[in-house]
């Protein structure tokens, strides 16, 4: 059996070749196959809460690879998970050079859950030994004072996960931890790899065992197949064979490594605590919390080694990267505090609201944010029309995924139980609502709704992004292109369907205008359906 398996690990080899040799590794073409194609192609795999969902905290270190496992049920009802949403990503921390590497990890994590909240783990490595500890749920369902205590070491790798390829069940839970013939090797991956199918079956004929269903998986098959050495050379190899988004972290025995596609599609930084230890991280929010500042992103295509040899260093997987980083990150993923591909998060949605109320003005008493991620671009808009912003909309903080359903089905339910209109705000007022996105249509449609059972006048919604008209292949699960209401219908219906007096999006010209010269580096196939890297099948 050639396959590396994740979660359970045998590694005592000290692996200490490194080798500062450098060759050209240009092999991979880019190939801009612009499409206008609907999309057919079925998602890898769907969002799987069922209505019983298992916690369970698994541990695994290398010298026992036996599975620890806790666990309990308990019973949810799937409004939030009713997979009609752009999904969070997942984000993902590298840690060299901290004796607190797990614990730092750790917060980091806490300061990413936006980015996935359905699995959580860490890979930890001390003296070449690495251990991990993956669980379901939320950073702090998994993590505890005493399984923490487990993960010594002063190399450490993070991940919170939303999938999307896989199911939810802890198998999938990342980082993913193998040992084969050279060592260990531990790995957390942000984005999604179009031909995982087909390097999966490629595997599978040559004898490889999977033992998850999620397309990251890949990825340890292929460096355990790999005949290169040392590690540098067989990550250059994998890579070449990827095709998609990828921002990853790698902790070897030695080294912690972090890479990120050509494109860039996915974000990834990295920073430096006061003592000197490295961090990578999907967001500068995460560097913030630990304390440590942040340097530079990691390039696209770019590869990054950290050891105690050699300290940091920069290789290039293609010569020219053209990068093609998500814009979706600006308008919906990411915190509004992080700076995420050089641009501050919080800038760019200000930006988008005063653009909003630039080509899209309406007579408005009032202006008010879908909270959270339209609350920025809320404020945007407000300003720039000079009417005053306030809080319409309150969220509950307290929602969790498990609450008991009244027997009665009772109108908007979900919606009502996470956002409860403020009368005093709306009642008899012309309102503009602003919202980062309409996906499905469902969540405004219910919005609307609510505001005008509470009294408002008239409801004006402002969506800070373009109609979304295609599904995303680099690691968001939106749904399929027939289910976008904007790849239905018009404007003009969309409102209709939505009961708005009113509906506008931000334009995709005004946002390309927005980004002045950066605005070829962005991914806008959500938008257009041009695929910087197009989506198979197999
Ligand atoms: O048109 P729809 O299919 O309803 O989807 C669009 C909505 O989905 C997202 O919010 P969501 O409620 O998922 O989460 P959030 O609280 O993180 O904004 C997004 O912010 C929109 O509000
Ligand atoms: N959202 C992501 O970045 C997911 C990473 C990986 N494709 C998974 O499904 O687990
Ligand atoms: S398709 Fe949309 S969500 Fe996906 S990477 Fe491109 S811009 Fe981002
Ligand atoms: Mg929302």
């Amino acid at each position: 059996m050639s396959a590396a398996a994740p979660g359970a690990t045998a590694a005592t080899t000290h692996q200490s070749h490194h080798d500062n040799h450098f060759r050209s590794f240009a092999e991979t073409p880019y190939q801009n196959h612009f499409s206008l194609a609907p999309k057919t192609l079925p998602k890898p795999y769907k969002h799987l809460f069922s209505n019983t969902r298992k916690i369970a905290v698994t541990a695994a270190s290398s010298k026992n690879p036996l599975k620890d496992v806790v666990s309990n049920d308990y019973s949810f009802a799937s409004y939030f998970d009713d997979d009609d949403k752009p999904r969070e990503e997942c984000g993902v921390v590298g840690i060299y050079g901290d004796p607190e590497a797990s614990r730092l990890c750790y917060l980091a994590l806490h300061s990413l859950q936006h980015r996935g909240q359905e699995g959580a783990g860490i890979v930890a490595v001390q003296d070449n030994e690495p251990k991990t500890i993956t669980g379901v749920g939320l950073v702090a369902d998994v993590f505890n004072e005493s399984n923490l205590s487990q993960l010594p070491g002063d190399m450490a790798i993070g991940h919170v996960r939303y999938s999307t390829a896989g199911s939810s069940m802890l198998e999938n839970v990342q980082p993913f931890l193998a040992s084969y013939k050279f060592g260990s090797v531990g790995v957390a991956h942000n984005g999604n790899f179009v031909n995982y199918l087909a390097l999966r079956a490629e595997l599978e004929e040559d004898g490889a065992i999977f033992k998850t269903s999620s397309d990251t998986e890949v990825v340890l098959h292929l460096i355990a197949k790999s005949k290169k050495m040392p590690f540098l050379l067989r990550i250059l190899e994998v890579c070449e064979k990827l095709q998609g988004a990828y921002s990853m972290v790698f902790a070897t025995q030695d080294k912690l490594v972090a890479v990120r596609d050509p494109y860039g599609f996915r974000p990834l930084v990295m920073g430096k605590r006061k003592n000197g230890a490295i961090v990578f991280a999907s967001e500068t929010c995460a560097l913030d919390l630990i304390e440590a500042k942040y340097e530079r992103e990691v390039l696209p295509g770019e590869i990054l080694v950290v050891d105690k040899y050699q300290g940091v260093q920069s290789f290039s997987l293609v010569p020219k990267p053209e990068p093609k980083s998500c814009i979706f990150e600006h308008i919906y993923f990411a915190q509004p505090n992080s700076v995420v591909f050089g641009r501050s998060v919080y800038e760019s949605r200000c930006a988008f609201g005063e653009i909003l109320a630039t080509v899209a003005p309406v007579d408005c008493d009032v202006v008010i944010a879908v909270p959270d991620s339209g609350v920025v671009s809320a404020l945007g808009y407000a300003k720039k029309a000079g009417v005053p912003f306030q809080q319409g909309l309150i969220r509950s903080h307290y929602v969790g995924r498990t609450f008991i359903e009244p027997s009665q089905k009772i109108r908007d339910f979900g919606v009502k139980l996470k956002l409860s209109p403020v009368r005093a705000v709306l009642e008899g007022k012309r309102v503009v609502v602003v919202d980062d996105s309409i996906v499905r249509g469902t969540t405004s449609s219910k919005i609307v709704r609510l505001l005008k059972e509470a009294g408002a006048k008239e409801v004006h919604m402002r969506i800070a992004s373009p109609p979304i008209i295609a599904s995303c292949y680099y690691g968001v699960d939106t749904p399929n292109s027939e289910e976008l209401i904007s790849n239905r219908m018009n404007v003009e219906e969309i409102r209709k369907f939505i009961g708005s007096d009113s509906l506008a999006f931000l334009p995709l010209d005004n946002l390309n205008k927005l980004l002045g010269s950066d605005s070829t580096k962005y991914c806008y196939a959500c938008f257009s359906g041009k695929y910087p890297v197009q989506p198979k099948g197999n």
